[in-house]
């Protein structure tokens, strides 16, 4: 937005986590939408899963309209599933799921999960576990949806997680821009 003030980032690359389809709300789809222009706002790197449908592609696509680098990582073997037509930014190939999420991982600085499925789960749940045995110390952050369960209800009901973990867990109940401490 012209004339308005930007509050810099302290991070440069953010890894979106989300669905390989559009999911049964359009607020999930107006929630990738209003990531990426968060993103491209705060200048910030897009690292995604590479797919070209769903929200990921949404998301994608919405951040290299607006000018903002988009870096999409994804198995060789996955390529025909989730690449339809174009993609955008630089789609880096690699051998297998566990590459991809180490990459993903690797190129990142932070970690936020859009609405997805079990795919989307997975990757969220690896990265807070890696946290968790201390493997990075990336921030990992759940925007919370209506109709979309928080992991917050989980650990709470649970009080299975470490206390200082849950702090470094950011749990976001508004909306992106004003709670996403991007
Ligand atoms: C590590 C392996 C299987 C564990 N499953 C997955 N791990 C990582 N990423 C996955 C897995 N299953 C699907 N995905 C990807 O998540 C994205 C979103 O999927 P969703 O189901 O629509 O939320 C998508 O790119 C999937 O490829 C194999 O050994």
């Amino acid at each position: 937005m012209e004339g308005k003030i930007v509050k810099p980032s302290r991070f440069k690359r953010v890894c979106v986590f989300c669905g390989s389809s559009a999911g049964k709300r359009n607020c999930y789809s107006d929630a990738a939408i209003e990531l990426a222009q968060e993103l491209v706002t705060k200048r910030l790197d897009l690292v995604y899963g590479g797919g070209s449908v769903g929200l990921m592609g949404l998301v994608s696509q919405a951040v290299h309209r607006g000018g903002g680098n988009v870096l999409g990582i994804i198995p060789r073997t996955l390529m025909s599933k989730e690449i339809t037509g174009e993609t955008v930014g630089e789609v880096k190939a690699v051998a297998d799921m566990h590459q991809r999420k180490a990459e993903m991982a690797r190129n990142s600085d932070c970690f936020i999960a859009l609405p997805g499925g079990y795919g989307t789960l997975e990757e969220l749940l690896e990265v807070i576990t890696w946290a968790q045995l201390g493997i990075h110390d990336k921030p990992e952050y759940v925007p919370v949806h209506d109709g979309v369960i928080a992991k917050a209800s989980w650990e709470i009901e649970q009080q299975q997680s470490p206390q200082q973990h849950q702090q470094q867990v950011g749990f976001k109940t508004t909306t992106l821009q004003t709670e996403v401490a991007l």
